[in-house]
């Protein structure tokens, strides 16, 4: 898809510029001990630098609001002034919260108004292509109020009894028909309304903000998602993060 493909459409579906915001505030404690994930680097540069390029790469993207760890706000402020964006992208960084859902709030409350559609990026998917960025982006432009990037599964997924002593047995309960689950990324993308009442309104423990909408009874819709979207969770993952961003280079020429 092309920087051109998105149109600002004046039919009346949601147009106009898009904001995402980036939850950063994690620790990062299944990646083990050292600075919070998203200011671990990948190819010299911080993750969460990786993560905000990545939406800005998006020419419908106006406005980028990091969710920062609350004791390093200041830190990640001078982190993304060393890594200047291109000039349509403004950037605010606000403090974080103690789970995903309580940052992602938080930077839903630091929106300021002009933007219908928003999207939810973890900083700790830094490789995600702006092909995907730019197909959830559309999906919401053509109506949807919730959009997940999403992939087939390629392992047979088991539901257990969870063992009472961590590494124990689990008896598994069913084996769920894989061709119907889909393991989902972000950008997750909302009509903004929608996403601000899912907030305000479900106060239950998620995983994600697409979940929310769907516990309001909204239609959540999926589009192709990306191999290379995949969450750095644990050490293996920055192993093939730093392959994969090695092979850009390689393909890009520098
Ligand atoms: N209190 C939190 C927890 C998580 N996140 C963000 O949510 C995204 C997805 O979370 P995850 O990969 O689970 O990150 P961590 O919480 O850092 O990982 P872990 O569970 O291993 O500590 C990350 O970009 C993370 O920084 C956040 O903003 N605020
Ligand atoms: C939002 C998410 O990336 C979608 O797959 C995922 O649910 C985040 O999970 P985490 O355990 O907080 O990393």
């Amino acid at each position: 898809m092309s920087d051109d493909s998105l149109p600002s459409p004046t039919d009346g579906r949601p147009g106009g510029p898009v904001a995402a915001v980036i939850p950063a505030a994690g620790r990062g404690v299944r990646l083990g001990p050292g600075a919070p994930k998203a200011l671990r680097t990948l190819g010299g540069t911080p993750m969460l630098v990786h993560a905000v390029r990545a939406m800005a790469a998006s020419r419908a993207v106006s406005l980028v609001v990091v969710v920062a760890p609350p004791d390093g706000t200041a830190e990640v402020k001078s982190l993304l002034d060393a890594h200047p964006l291109p000039e349509r992208t403004d950037v605010l960084v606000v403090p974080g919260g103690e789970t995903r859902q309580e940052s992602v709030g938080r930077g839903l409350d630091a929106l300021p108004p002009g933007h219908e559609i928003v999207l939810v990026h973890d900083a700790a998917r830094p490789l995600v292509p702006v092909d995907t960025v730019d197909a959830v982006i559309e999906a919401v432009r053509d109506g949807a109020v919730a959009v997940v990037p999403a992939l087939p599964l390629a392992d047979t997924v088991k539901q257990v009894e969870p063992a009472r002593t961590p590494g124990g047995p689990e008896p598994v309960l069913a084996t769920p028909d894989r061709s119907r689950l889909r393991a989902v990324q972000t950008p997750q993308g909302f009509d903004r309304a929608t996403l601000i009442h899912a907030h305000e309104t479900v106060t239950d423990d998620v995983t994600d903000d697409a979940s929310m909408v769907e516990q309001l009874g909204e239609p959540v819709v999926t589009v192709p998602g990306h191999e290379e979207a995949f969450k750095v969770t644990r050490p293996l993952d920055l192993i093939l993060a730093e392959a994969v961003l090695a092979r850009r280079r390689l393909n890009d020429g520098f």
